[in-house]
């Protein structure tokens, strides 16, 4: 079975959020099963860090979107990777979407149309005179258009899109239409057309023959006007035609803290000196005071959806009953700069560190007590994941990936509203287990305990990539 993965992230190369580290690990755990490929936009970071890059076909312009080469490469442990081509796209400082300053870049409609249009014919065979897929997984909105060209092109290519994070629909003006070289006849509601814009996002969900979410909570919930992003009607009538799967993520391996080399010093379960050598790490580096009260670690991407805001406004009852903060993450301006005032009002008890850096995050998992999760929708998430393997015990919003992840009570606290006082119900909790010796012994040897393999997720892609192609 010959897989396409059609993704723009992904932790080998370059990352912003969640989806990196997916599309490192999916992939790979699916190697036993299929001849799996990635595709990615040859961004400036992705093309430096191959010393070969084999051209293996052209592309020819459509529409206002240029020519492009493709080119095939392979990851060190040898998963093939094409890159598109196209440095007026894709060579450009700043992130896989916008510029240093964090805005957009203007001509996003195009580099991710060409993209998807690109990996549309490939799949089909027209690009590598060796390779052709069987079926093509493309990941958000970025690539939602895969399955969209390949309907334009009359192919029979069965197509799934996984939505990491329905909030995020790349909406462009109408105009984008004959930018990409679409149809007129795709604008219209039950096409690409959203209230008048034209949405990347809808492409996929219109086009794909089966659509995949991370969660099956989420899978739910984006059938809902509250959760829906107003495309709960589309998405109700896909699930009633049971083409809408929530499949949890996994993490990988390395999140093992008897053997994670970027940590202060390695432990096991129950082996909390080992941990507590960790806390007093992350107490130095953020330069808090020293204290016997928990660590809370919160390591995201600094937008709305994780509700930092309710944290910044516990902080205050936080710190009064012994405790402290310790952020990592980078996002939005505003949230980073109140983080950054909130260090500045008390910089014995809330660090920050703005930006973010794989080994710095493991080791607040590892040096926490607790991890922050008060999101307003978690689709998956991945930060609760990583913290119970690395003893941290995580508070976080009964929504989406987090009510199937944290076992309340026992692995981690869950609250049941987005709003402060229904969080600060948990970090009470939390409070309460961190004094009860016994209890926080034995909840953090559960959370340690746990797997989250990518092994059964992978065996459910696998199921389902063997569905679509009736096998
Ligand atoms: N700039 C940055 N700042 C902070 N952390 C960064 C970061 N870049 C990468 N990360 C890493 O990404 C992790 C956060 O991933 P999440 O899955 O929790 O959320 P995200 O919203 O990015 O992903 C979306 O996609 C994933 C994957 O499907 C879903 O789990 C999730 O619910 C959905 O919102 C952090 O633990 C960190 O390791």
């Amino acid at each position: 079975m010959k897989v396409l993965f059609v993704t723009t992230e992904m932790d080998d190369f370059v990352r912003v959020g969640g989806l990196a580290a997916v599309s490192a690990a999916l992939p790979r755990a699916l190697r036993p099963w299929s001849d799996v490929r990635i595709m990615l936009p040859g961004y400036r970071d992705v093309v430096e860090q191959f010393t070969h890059i084999e051209i293996v076909g052209q592309c020819a312009p459509l529409a206002e979107m240029p020519a492009c080469s493709l080119g095939r490469a392979s990851t060190r442990d040898g998963l093939p990777i094409y890159v598109l081509l196209c440095p007026q796209l894709y060579d450009r400082p700043g992130n896989p979407y916008g510029d240093e300053q964090g805005r957009d870049w203007p001509d996003n409609d195009v580099r991710f149309a060409r993209f998807a249009s690109a990996a549309a014919e490939l799949a089909l065979g027209t690009l590598d005179k060796n390779w052709a897929a069987d079926l093509v997984h493309a990941n958000d909105w970025q690539a939602a258009l895969a399955p969209a060209y390949l309907a334009w092109k009359n192919a029979r290519i069965p197509s799934i899109l996984t939505i990491h994070n329905l909030a995020y629909q790349g909406l462009f003006p109408r105009e984008s239409l004959r930018r990409i070289g679409a149809p007129e006849s795709s604008f219209h509601i039950d096409g690409l057309e959203f209230y008048d814009k034209m949405s990347f996002l809808k492409g996929g969900l219109v086009y794909a023959s089966h659509l995949t979410t991370v969660s099956a909570t989420y899978a739910k919930e984006i059938t809902t006007p509250e959760l829906g992003c107003g495309l709960e009607g589309l998405l109700r009538r896909r699930s009633e035609a049971s083409e809408l799967t929530g499949i949890l993520n996994g993490i990988d391996e390395s999140w093992d803290p008897r053997a994670c080399a970027q940590l202060a010093q390695q432990f096991a379960p129950g082996d909390w000196e080992g941990k507590q050598a960790n806390a007093d790490y992350v107490r130095k580096q953020f330069g808090l005071a020293l204290s016997r009260g928990p660590i809370f670690g919160l390591v995201a991407r600094l937008v709305h959806q994780k509700g930092i805001d309710l944290v910044l406004s516990a902080a205050d009852e936080i710190i009064e009953a012994g405790g402290q903060i310790v952020v990592t993450g980078s996002g939005e301006p505003a949230i980073e700069q109140a983080l950054v005032d909130a260090h500045r009002r008390r910089p014995d008890a809330i660090g920050v560190v703005i930006g973010f850096n794989d080994g710095q995050a493991r080791r607040i998992f590892a040096g926490s007590d607790f991890t922050l999760m008060p999101s307003r929708f978690e689709p998956c998430g991945l930060s609760q994941m990583y913290a119970q393997r690395f003893g941290s015990l995580p508070i976080g919003h009964q929504t989406g990936g987090l009510a199937e992840t944290i076992k309340d009570g026992e692995t981690g606290f869950l609250f049941s509203q987005p709003s402060a006082e229904s969080f600060l119900g948990g970090v009470r909790r939390a409070f309460d287990a961190f004094k009860a010796k016994d209890r926080l012994d034995s909840m953090r040897r559960s959370a340690m305990a746990r797997s989250f393999s990518w092994d059964l997720s992978a065996a459910c892609y696998n199921a389902l990539y063997r569905k679509a192609l009736s096998l």
